[in-house]
Parts: structure tokens; sequence; C-alpha cells
């Protein structure tokens, strides 16, 4: 790879990455397009507060859809460890943040995430980047609660996966319908959590956190 399609380093092996290097080739390309929308709008790209804006833009577009260069079942795979254990793990209060592939705008919100271990456990701070990984790109909610779900898995091979992801839209708060509190819920699970008992456990020790 070189400088002009290399864009991010990546941390060896582990699937994620560091964003210290963007690829300028594509920023360039990007800022000019940019440039013609800031014409369009009828701002003037030439003033001062906006020179550097198209070029501001196309970085900030990059980090938020880097989560396409990642690779996020080696984010797991890099920290899988066996472990005799076999009680739910949960890890709640994830913060999200994506942005809808419909209008390119934000939605946010909270990821809460449990799985049984059948044989191996993962590096918990391993979860909170596989949703990274999945959320850095244009989503919908609900395939973004798949992935996760998928991904842990398909790599993990628990006995079960529950994912549960709370978002406000701001396509749907600062623009059309204008509903400024409405909030999403999305769910999905695997295996056990199939099983009411074991889905209540897990709703009953997210419920704090629930909106
Ligand atoms: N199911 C789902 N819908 C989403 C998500 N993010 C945005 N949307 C919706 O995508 C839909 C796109 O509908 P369109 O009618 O094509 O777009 P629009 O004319 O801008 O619609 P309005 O937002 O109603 O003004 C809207 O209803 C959005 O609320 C998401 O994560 N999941
Ligand atoms: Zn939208």
């Amino acid at each position: 790879m070189d400088n002009q399609t290399q864009k991010f380093t990546e941390e060896e092996n582990e699937g994620y990455i560091k964003i210290d290097r963007y690829n300028e080739g594509k920023i360039a390309s990007i800022a000019t397009h940019y440039k013609d929308i800031l014409e369009q709008l009828g701002e003037n790209p030439a003033r001062e507060g906006l020179l550097k804006t198209p070029e501001r833009v196309a970085k900030a577009l990059q980090y938020l859809t880097h989560g396409y260069d990642t690779k996020p079942e080696e984010i797991l795979r890099s920290a899988m460890f066996k472990e005799d254990y076999s009680q739910m793990v949960v890890v709640k209060d994830i913060e999200v943040f994506s942005m809808c592939e419909h209008h390119m705008l934000p939605f946010f919100g909270k990821a809460h995430i449990a799985y049984i271990p059948n044989g191996h456990i993962v590096g918990l701070s391993k979860i909170p980047r596989v949703v990274d990984a999945f959320a850095r790109r244009l989503q919908v909610q609900e395939r973004l609660t798949n992935e996760i779900r998928d991904c842990i898995q398909e790599t993990l091979n628990p006995a079960g996966v529950a994912v549960v992801m709370e978002c406000k839209h701001l396509c749907m708060a600062m623009r059309g319908i204008q509903k400024q509190n409405s909030v999403t819920t999305t769910s999905a699970f695997t295996g056990e959590f199939a099983k009411d008992k074991t889905r209540a456990e897990f709703l009953r020790l997210i419920t704090a956190s629930l909106h």
C-alpha cells in the first residue's frame, strides 16, 4: 500500500485501527465536492471561516465511517481466553455514535450487551470496540444491532448473545418529523436468550440503564 491508499494505521493484526493518517487522495476529492456543495448552498467557500471547511468535513466523514476499515471478528479473536465461567456477562451503557444511511445524520445512544460463555470469555474492552467497528459506518439501527449480535455469536460461539440498543436519531429531531425526545429501541438475541427466564434476567440487569 502506498501513502495514497493507506489511510489508517492498523494495530498489529487486531483488526481495529488508530486514525493518525488519512487517505490524502480521498480527502482532496471529497473536499472538492464539499467546496461545490458550499457554493450550491449559497455560501462563499473563499471566506476565511470556510477556507479549510471542505477538508475538515472530508476528514470528519472519513473518521465517522472508519468502521469499514475494521475487522470486527479479529477484534474479538485478538483477546479470547479459555475460561470455565458460564454465567451471564453484561456490558452495559456502551456509548454508540453512528450515522443513518438515509440522511447521513447522526444517531446516538447506548448499547447493552450480554453473552453467556461457552468455554471462552473475551476481553471486555473488545465488546465496545466491536460496537464501534459496526457503528462507524452508514447504518440503520436494526442492522447495527443484528451485526453486533452475529459477530459475537459467530466468533466467540457463546451459549447466547443479547443486544439492546436505544438511540436518538437526529434525522427525526432536527428535521423531518422533528420529534426531539423520541428514542428508538432495538434488540437481538441468540441461544439461551431465546428463553424467557434468561432474557428476563438480562433485562432486569439493564433496567436501571434503560430510557
Ligand atoms: N428503520 C429505520 N429507519 C430509519 C433509521 N434512521 C432513519 N430512518 C428512517 O428512514 C426513513 C427514510 O424515509 P424517506 O421517506 O425515504 O425519507 P424522508 O422523506 O426524509 O422521510 P422523513 O424523515 O419522514 O421526512 C425515515 O422514516 C427515517 O426516520 C433507522 O436506523 N432505522
Ligand atoms: Zn435518517
